[in-house]
Parts: structure tokens; C-alpha cells; sequence
């Protein structure tokens, strides 16, 4: 067992709360987890108990990984276990089986979501509470849903409760405060420790210009092949930019980027990739920054600054994990090194400078303005990472070390394969000097805060629209069917969540990267949700369809709209073809007499153009005409479906009538036999005969007439006729019914 593991898990078995605080890759996964299951086995608890533990964790990758190691370890227990980190496509499937977890590892946003509306879910009786990264939960914003999911929770004393993080701040301390016992146990096993970062890690820095991080992070690269890196950048434009280009530019070990605006799956599946590979270069955001243990990751490269101490620390503890060795290279601007030096030490981070040497180091710039010149796309990212990382630098929290007036603007879109400094808005405004001031930056959290919250709000109302149209759907289809249009409705119901499904599939293949203007990273709650390019419910889907009508109608206009253009007064001519095929040119309105030859324009250019013309009119024409019997087409089809279920609906009635008929004859018939066999044998049943047959015939009518009803009028007249028919059948060769009988009955008496 590790420090934290020997420190906390004694207290936390015996069910002490526990406040634990430990190195980065000390294990302190594991402390929280073998109790968490230690004591639900101790309780005897049964799937049939429901929620009896919970762990929460800011990021989705963190999430998984701790799902993972409670699938290993728990793989003894009978326990229900969930892993709920968001994504729209699995809400619905998740509902389902929520309320019957007995563990739940979640991200808050999302936990707070089914907390909110999956009914059934119960959370009133939960053993352990477990918040993992718990400073990170708090800093990235998710304080109010931790207070709200708390609510949902038992008591502090009711429950058992474990904060665990490699840095603790104030808030965590405020945090532990609400939601610990008085009783809670502290465990800092690494409080006396000489140095925060784990001891087996050898820590640099180097000082470089902005305009010349590139070509020493390409050096770096090409003299680290056989390593396994993971790269650090301040915003996810940054990391799409630099993996492009250097893609592009072919170093000979893989690249992989991991930011935010990647989809949750994609993201999952580039992580393994780059624990499965040997050697690999990972270029990433914070994203990466806590808790994701890459197993023998040699190096940890910051191209930028962190924020603060304490996410530098979360950076370099991806590598030097368990007992494993490891490096780390913090590239600073002259004008950063004196303040994060400054902050480095009071934090206790042994770092040391170390220079880079010229004659090793090639510069990549003109080979990155040759790509960024020839693909749009690279020049795209160049400009948004140009912009992105003014704005981290204008919004980073320590202004003792970030200074954006001292950067070199100029050179740094110059190193970036740009031609010229990209302008925007907030650039403007920088200069202008709005842009570093700290309301400024509460002014950009405040906005990006609301527009979460916006999104979460056209989420739901989109989700609400989208049952509601399910709903009408099924309440169309159900229509005109009968006593069996529920059943058909409940089968459509099943239907109708294929359907939900396919909604949300749409949403998993939306592209692999969100393009919104936010370039923060993604935290992976619910609250904190990629924006999606495409909507998924089908009202959107109809929109996308009229929309594609639009597209189409627009396009045929635009073709007309340019013809319309080439025809400029002087050239707004009618051609009149003469012999050998040279043109005369008729001016419009003028008719014959304003004929003359058109001047100026050489005649092979003119041949072309008016061929030109005549082809795109050529082409709005066929485009109209092809409309129009695409048009015709499916009306001809709806028509044709129209009357084929006429067709259907008529040959089932005539199927029911049938069978009625042939029943009403049978029984007739049976009736009869039995009239005959009774006028053959005892007269007790011929006695009551009439009052029988009689009602018995009304019953049957009124039957008759009930399931006609319900099959539509147009079958009473033939019913009647069957109806008659059958009385027709009980006359026997002009003698009434009542006639035999009372000649039978005679007969009997012996009269
Ligand atoms: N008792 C143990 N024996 C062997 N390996 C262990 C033990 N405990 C933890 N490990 C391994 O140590 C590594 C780091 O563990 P873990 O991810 O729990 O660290 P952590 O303290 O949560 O790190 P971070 O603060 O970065 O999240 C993992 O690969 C884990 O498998």
C-alpha cells in the first residue's frame, strides 16, 4: 500500500470521514475506493438497496478512470455499478437503470440531471459520499450543483464522506467545513514532505521568446522520439493549431491532441491510444492536467505557463507516478520567469533552469508559413490560436507573471505561419487596454457562465419538443385504427424510442471537434456540454430538410441572379443567329430597327459567353423541371399509398363481414339441428324454443349491430340481408316456424 492508502483507509473503515490530501500518482484512488466497498459489503448491502455509494470528480476521463478501477477491484462484489458523465445521447438509457445502481461514479452536472429528473432515483439512503479532485470540482465552477446534490443526500451525519486531492485551496477547507463530520480525520501524508511534486520527478525550465516556442518545442520533439510526452497548452485552439502543423510537417513519432472540444467518445478513445503506444507526442489542454494516470509517460512539457502553482502541479504529476521515474520543462517568457519562479518556490517546487542549445535547435518557421500558406485550414487554426492565447494570457488570474503588454504580437503571428497579425475585436479592445483589467475577465466568466447555463435551458426545451412531437406522431399513426390503435401506438411507442436512439446517434456523429468561439476546455458535466453543430430532436430534422429546400431554391436563384448580373444594359441583347453562324445582336425593346453589330467584344469571348449563358439557363430550366417531377413523383407515390390502404382497410372489412356471416350460419345451423333432434326426442327444449331463439336473435343483432358500428355503417344494409336471410332459412315450405311447432307439439300431445 502506498502513504495515503496506509493513512486514510484505517479511518475511513472505521467509518470516519476523511479529509485526505496526498501527492499526485500517490494512489489515492484507491483509498477511497477499497473502503467505499468494503463497507457496503460490511452493510450486506443488495442490489435491491439501491444507492449506497456515490463518487464525484470534475472531468469525464477522470470519471472513466475511476470506473475502471472500481470494475477491478469490485469485480468480487455483486454490486450495481454506473458511470454517468453526460452526453445527450445516453440520458434517456441511463434513466432506466439509474434508480437500481448501488454505485454511481459521476460528473456533477450530470448526476444533478438524473437527481433532478429520473424518477425513482433515490438517493436518500447513501453510505458513502466521495468527492475526488474536490478543489477542481470547485474551481471549475460546479459549486452551486454541489450544493444542490447535496440536498438530495442524507445528512452529513447520515453519511460517510471522503475529499480527496493532490492540492488542497480554501475552498476545499470551506468545503469540508459544510459537508464533514466534526469528527473527520485529516490525512496529509505529504504536509512535512520537503518538496508538493513527487520526489522521483526532475523538474526544468527554460526561458524563450513567444516567437521562438515553436521551433524549440520541434527540437524538442525530434530529440525526444523515442519518449512519451504529453504537451501542455493554455486553450484548445492552441493544441488543434500546433498537432495540424506539426502533423503537417511529419516529425516521425505519432501525435495525438486532447482538448475539450473533441467528443467525449473520440477523447476516451485517444487517451488509450496514447497509454497503448510506446512512444507518442500528447498535445493537450488542462483537460489532461488532473488525476488521468498515463503509465510511463517520460516527459511533461508546459509550452504555456499554467495558470497557478497548483495546476502546474496537476500537470507535472502526469509523469514520476506510483514509483515510476520522470521529467518536466516549464517554458517561460523572460517576462514570466521572475513571478512564477517567485510562486514555484512558496509552493515548494524544486525546479531548475536549463538553456537550450543553438546548434541543436532547426528552425520550423518557414516551413510552418508554407503550410499555413497552403492550407486554409492550418491558417484558420493559426488565427484562432494567435487569438486565443492573447485572451488566456489577458484572463490569467496572477498578474505578477502574466503580462500580455510585453508580448511581441508581431512576432509571435510571424512564428505562427501567419503573415500578418490577425485582427479582432478583442484585440481592438486590448489595445485599448479593456481587455487585462480584472473586470474585464469576471465580465468573460460571467458570460461564458450564462450562456452554460442557456444552453442547458435550450437542451431541456428541445428535449420537451422532441417527446412532444413523438407524442403527436404516435397520436397520428394511432388514428382511424380502432380498438387496436392502442396497441398500435404501443408498438409505434417502441418505435418511437428507436427513434430517440437515432437521435442520439446523430449527436455522437457530429463531427469530432465543436467549433464554438469558447475555447475553454470541456469539464464534462452536464452543465458544462459541447455545443453541438447540428440540434438532434426532430423538429430540427424537419428544419434541416426545409432548410436543405432552401439551400436548393436559393442556389437556382443565385444561377438566375447571375445571368441576370451578365446581362448589363449594353450587353441585354437578343442574338439573332445570321449566316455562317455569326451572331447580330438585336438591342431588347428596340426591336429590329436598334439592330446593329455589338462592338468592342471579340467574338470567340462573345460565343462564349452568350454559350455560357444559354448553358446556365439550360441548367435552371432542367433544375425547375426536374423539381417539378420530383413533386409530381411523390404525389404520385402519396396518392398511390392513399389508396392502397383504402384498398387494405376495405378487404379486411369484407374479411370480417365474411366471418360474421359464416359464423351467424353456423350457429343457425346448429340451432336447428338441435331444433330437430328436440322435435325427435323430449319437448322441454321446444317449449322455451321461441323465447330462446328470439332473444337470442335480438342479442345476436344487436351484436351484430354494435361491431358494425365499429367497423363503419356501410355493412348494416348487408347484415339485414344476412339477418333475413336466416329467418328466410327457418320457414319450411310455406309452414311458419310457430306452425310446426304447434303441430309438433300436437303430435306429442297425442292430438
Ligand atoms: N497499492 C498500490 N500498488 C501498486 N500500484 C498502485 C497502488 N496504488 C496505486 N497504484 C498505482 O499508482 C498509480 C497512481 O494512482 P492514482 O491514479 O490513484 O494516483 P492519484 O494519487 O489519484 O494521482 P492524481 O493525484 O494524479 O490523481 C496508478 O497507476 C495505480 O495503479
Amino acid at each position: 500500500m502506498t502513504d495515503i492508502q496506509l493513512a486514510a483507509v484505517p479511518h475511513a473503515l472505521a467509518g470516519r470521514d476523511v479529509l485526505g490530501a496526498a501527492k499526485t500518482g500517490s494512489g489515492k484512488t484507491l483509498a477511497f475506493v477499497v473502503p467505499l466497498l468494503e463497507k457496503l459489503y460490511r452493510e450486506g448491502w443488495a442490489l435491491s438497496d439501491g444507492l449506497g455509494a456515490l463518487i464525484i470528480t470534475p472531468t469525464r476521463e477522470l470519471a472513466l478512470q475511476i470506473f475502471e478501477v472500481l470494475r477491478i477491484v469490485g469485480k468480487g462484489h455483486m454490486f450495481s455499478a454506473a458511470l454517468l458523465t453526460g452526453g445527450k445521447k445516453e440520458f434517456r438509457e441511463e434513466q432506466v437503470r439509474v434508480p437500481r445502481m448501488n454505485i454511481i461514479v459521476a460528473t456533477p452536472g450530470r448526476l444533478l440531471q438524473h437527481l433532478e429528473e429520473t424518477p425513482g432515483f433515490d438517493a436518500s439512503q447513501l453510505q458513502v459520499l466521495v468527492l475526488d479532485e474536490a478543489d477542481r470540482i470547485l474551481d471549475m465552477g460546479f459549486s452551486r450543483q454541489l450544493n444542490a446534490i447535496l440536498a438530495y443526500l442524507p445528512p452529513g451525519a447520515g453519511r460517510q464522506t471522503l475529499l480527496f486531492s493532490a492540492t488542497q485551496t480554501k475552498s476545499v477547507k470551506d468545503l469540508a467545513r459544510l459537508s464533514l463530520d466534526k469528527n473527520s480525520e485529516y490525512v496529509g501524508v505529504h504536509d512535512t514532505a520537503a518538496h508538493a511534486t513527487p520526489d522521483r520527478l526532475v523538474q526544468n525550465y527554460l526561458v524563450a521568446a513567444l516567437a521562438d516556442k515553436m521551433d524549440t518545442l520541434w527540437a524538442f520533439i525530434k530529440s525526444h522520439m523515442k519518449h512519451k510526452l504529453v504537451v501542455f497548452f493554455s486553450s484548445c485552439s492552441q493544441v488543434r493549431y500546433v498537432h495540424a502543423c506539426f502533423r503537417a510537417l511529419q516529425p516521425g513519432v505519432p501525435l495525438l491532441a486532447l482538448h475539450g472540444k473533441i467528443k467525449q467518445a473520440r477523447r476516451t478513445h485517444i487517451y488509450f491510444e496514447f497509454v497503448r503506444r510506446p512512444a507518442a507526442v500528447l498535445f493537450a489542454t488542462d483537460i489532461a492536467a488532473r488525476g488521468l494516470d498515463f503509465p510511463a509517460c517520460d516527459w511533461v512539457v508546459q509550452v504555456d505557463a499554467p495558470e497557478d502553482t497548483a495546476m502546474y502541479i496537476h500537470r507535472v504529476g502526469r509523469t514520476a507516478r506510483y514509483r515510476s521515474g520522470g521529467r518536466s520543462l516549464l517554458f517561460l517568457l523572460p517576462s514570466e520567469e521572475g513571478g512564477m519562479l517567485r510562486r514555484l518556490e512558496a509552493a515548494h517546487v524544486p525546479i531548475t533552469r536549463v538553456t537550450v542549445n543553438p546548434s541543436k535547435t532547426t528552425s520550423v518557421r518557414q516551413k510552418t508559413a508554407a503550410v499555413v500558406a497552403s492550407n486554409p485550414e492550418c491558417k484558420r487554426l493559426a488565427q484562432k490560436a494567435f487569438v486565443s492565447y492573447l485572451r488566456s494570457v489577458a484572463l490569467m488570474p496572477l498578474k505578477d507573471v502574466f503580462d500580455i503588454s510585453a508580448l511581441d504580437v508581431e512576432a509571435f503571428a510571424d512564428a505562427l505561419g501567419l503573415s500578418k497579425c490577425p485582427s479582432t475585436k478583442f484585440l481592438k479592445a486590448l489595445k485599448e487596454g479593456e481587455g487585462g483589467a480584472e473586470e474585464g475577465r469576471e465580465a468573460v466568466r460571467e458570460k461564458k457562465n450564462r450562456s452554460r447555463a442557456l444552453e442547458r435551458l435550450k437542451e431541456k426545451i428541445k428535449m420537451e419538443r422532441a417527446e412532444k412531437a413523438r407524442e403527436r406522431r404516435r397520436e397520428e399513426e394511432g388514428e382511424g385504427v380502432g380498438p387496436a390503435g392502442e396497441q398500435g401506438a404501443g408498438g409505434r411507442r417502441e418505435g418511437g424510442k428507436d427513434g430517440s436512439e437515432e437521435e442520439g446517434e446523430e449527436v455522437e456523429e457530429v463531427g469530432g471537434e465543436d467549433e464554438s468561439e469558447n475555447d475553454e476546455d470541456e469539464g464534462g458535466g452536464g452543465l458544462l456540454r459541447v455545443k453541438r453543430k447540428h440540434s438532434w430532436d426532430m423538429e430540427d430534422a424537419e428544419e434541416a430538410e426545409s432548410l436543405l429546400e432552401k439551400a436548393k431554391r436559393k442556389k437556382a436563384k443565385k444561377e438566375k441572379m447571375k445571368i441576370a448580373v451578365n446581362r448589363t444594359p449594353s450587353q441585354n441583347k437578343k442574338i439573332v443567329f445570321a449566316e455562317e453562324s455569326d451572331e447580330e445582336v438585336v438591342e431588347e425593346g428596340k426591336g429590329a430597327k436598334g439592330m446593329k453589330q455589338l462592338d468592342g467584344e471579340p467574338k470567340s469571348e462573345r460565343r462564349d459567353r452568350l454559350t455560357r449563358e444559354a448553358e446556365n439557363e439550360e441548367l435552371v430550366s432542367d433544375m425547375m423541371t426536374l423539381k417539378a417531377q420530383n413533386e409530381a413523383y411523390v404525389q404520385a407515390v402519396q396518392r398511390r399509398l392513399l389508396v392502397s390502404r383504402e384498398e387494405d382497410r376495405a378487404k379486411e372489412r369484407e374479411r370480417v363481414r365474411e366471418k360474421h356471416k359464416k359464423r351467424r350460419l353456423r350457429e343457425k345451423g346448429d340451432r336447428e339441428e338441435e331444433q330437430e333432434e328436440a322435435q325427435l326426442g323430449n319437448g322441454v327444449v321446444l317449449g322455451s324454443f321461441e323465447e330462446e331463439e328470439e332473444s337470442g336473435e335480438q342479442d345476436e343483432e344487436e351484436g351484430e349491430v354494435d361491431e358494425e358500428e365499429e367497423e363503419g355503417g356501410e355493412e348494416e344494409v348487408n347484415n339485414d340481408n344476412v339477418v333475413n336471410e336466416g329467418r328466410q332459412d327457418r320457414l319450411v315450405e310455406g309452414m311458419s316456424l310457430r306452425e310446426q311447432e304447434e303441430a309438433v307439439l300436437q303430435s306429442l300431445r297425442g292430438g
